[in-house]
């Protein structure tokens, strides 16, 4: 069986600056190249013969689900400190 190594990937410092600051602008272009460009570089649903079947449904409705949630909720901090977004162990 081959494996893909996301988490070497996405946390290759040749291919991605500054790995631990939060720079959302650090994804644009990233689709530009077609599908295949944009597979090498992120690879949020896998590789291969594994990958996530769902890739194509997700990618279309995750703008809306995200929309939705912004419009129908109002939305607060808890406290005025940063969220603590380092890694940690458990499951998604
Ligand atoms: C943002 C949304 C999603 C992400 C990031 C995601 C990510 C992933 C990843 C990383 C895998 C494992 C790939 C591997 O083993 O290499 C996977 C597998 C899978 N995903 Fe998703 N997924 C998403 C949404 C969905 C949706 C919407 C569906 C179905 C409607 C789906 C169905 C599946 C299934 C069935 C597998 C198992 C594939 C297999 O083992 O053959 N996923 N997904």
């Amino acid at each position: 069986m081959l494996t893909v190594k996301t988490w070497a990937i996405h946390r290759d410092p040749k291919v991605w600056d500054d790995l631990t600051s939060f720079k959302p602008e650090g994804f644009e272009g990233l689709m530009e190249g077609g599908h295949q460009a944009y597979y090498y570089k992120f690879v949020p649903f896998g590789l291969g013969q594994q990958a996530c079947p769902g890739a194509g449904l997700a990618n279309r409705v995750m703008s809306l689900a995200l929309a939705a949630l912004i419009q129908c909720f109002e939305w607060e901090r808890i406290s005025e400190e940063n969220t603590d977004m380092s890694e940690g162990t458990g499951i998604t």
